[in-house]
């Protein structure tokens, strides 16, 4: 049998490709770095006020960006400057209809928030709620991508239980005008929960509560947009009942930050809430 003598160099180049395919299959077992393949990464609702945040965070990253957005709360706007970045796109979709992409992770926030948008047209919203999450879980199940749904604080609806604990199951009124956003909501809660246990597709559940920030529309009809229109018009402040109910506020970056915590969780809890403490709306304004 013949041998061939194989040069130094070449055993070198030999090990060092070893090594590096080594790396790539274990990256636990690298020291002092990681190699980090970029993600490619679904936003639904990419285009709004919280959406467009998320998306910044991610790019900013080095992840690519795919922005699903049907733009009636998002704008192009939000994600203008991302426009032209190879690793961002935006494609004008109602995630109503199926779409077929291929992804690593979905985001999904495709639904408007502010009660003046949702109650706008409320069988859209149901719709979105629930045939938008189930294509989205379809496709989070076709391309095996873990799943973020950003649910609502108002799936607790006229909560008796102050604070709320994820726990509490909620006290919602199923015929009120606010059911089309609340009901729809947790039957996304539901049906993600049903994909995780029937089809084992990693997911997380993020109840959102009352958030404000940069990019939020004047018009939002949200209390903290309201207030500071009318601040800024040197207007009075209109505070709607006895002012008793209470909120919690968060600030939009402080939100995606903890969006990125709970996509990272290894320990599956079914949901998370994303809250500060209660504070009622008479206090707020006198701040
Ligand atoms: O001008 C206003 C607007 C609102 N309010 C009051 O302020 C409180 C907060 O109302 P907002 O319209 O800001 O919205 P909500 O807190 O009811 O829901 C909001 O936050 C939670 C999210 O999950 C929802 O998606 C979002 O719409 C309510 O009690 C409302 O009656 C006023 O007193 N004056």
């Amino acid at each position: 049998m013949k041998y061939e003598v194989v040069h130094c160099p070449s055993v070198l180049i030999i090990i060092a490709t070893l090594f590096f395919h080594l790396l790539l299959l274990q990256p636990s077992l690298s020291v002092g770095f990681k190699i980090k393949k970029p993600k490619r990464i679904l936003v639904t609702g990419g285009a709004g006020f919280v959406g467009s945040h998320l998306v910044d965070r991610l790019i900013q990253r080095g992840d690519s960006v795919i922005v699903v957005d049907n733009f009636f709360t998002g704008r192009k706007e939000n994600v203008m400057h991302h426009l032209g970045n190879p690793k961002f796109e935006l494609i004008r979709h109602d995630i109503v209809e199926p779409i077929l992409l291929e992804v690593d992770q979905i985001y999904h926030l495709a639904c408007p928030a502010s009660p003046v948008h949702y109650k706008f047209n409320p069988v859209k919203t149901i719709k979105t709620n629930v045939v938008g999450t189930l294509n989205m879980l379809g496709l989070a199940k076709r391309v095996g991508a873990r799943f973020l749904l950003t649910s609502t604080s108002e799936v607790y609806g006229d909560p008796l239980q102050h604070p709320q604990a994820e726990t509490y199951w909620g006290n919602v009124n199923p015929i009120g005008v606010r059911s089309c956003y609340d009901e729809g909501k947790r039957t996304a809660e539901t049906l993600t929960m049903d994909y995780h246990r029937s089809a084992g597709i990693e997911v997380r559940i993020a109840r959102i509560f009352n958030t404000h920030g940069p990019r939020m529309c004047i018009d939002d009809g949200r209390v903290v947009s309201n207030f500071v229109a009318q601040a800024l018009r040197k207007e009075p402040l209109t505070v709607y009942g006895d002012g008793k109910q209470t909120r919690s506020f968060q600030y939009v970056s402080d939100l995606v930050f903890i969006f990125h915590i709970i996509y990272k969780m290894e320990n599956l809890m079914e949901c998370w809430k994303t809250t500060l403490p209660y504070t009622n709306i008479f206090h707020f304004v006198s701040y």
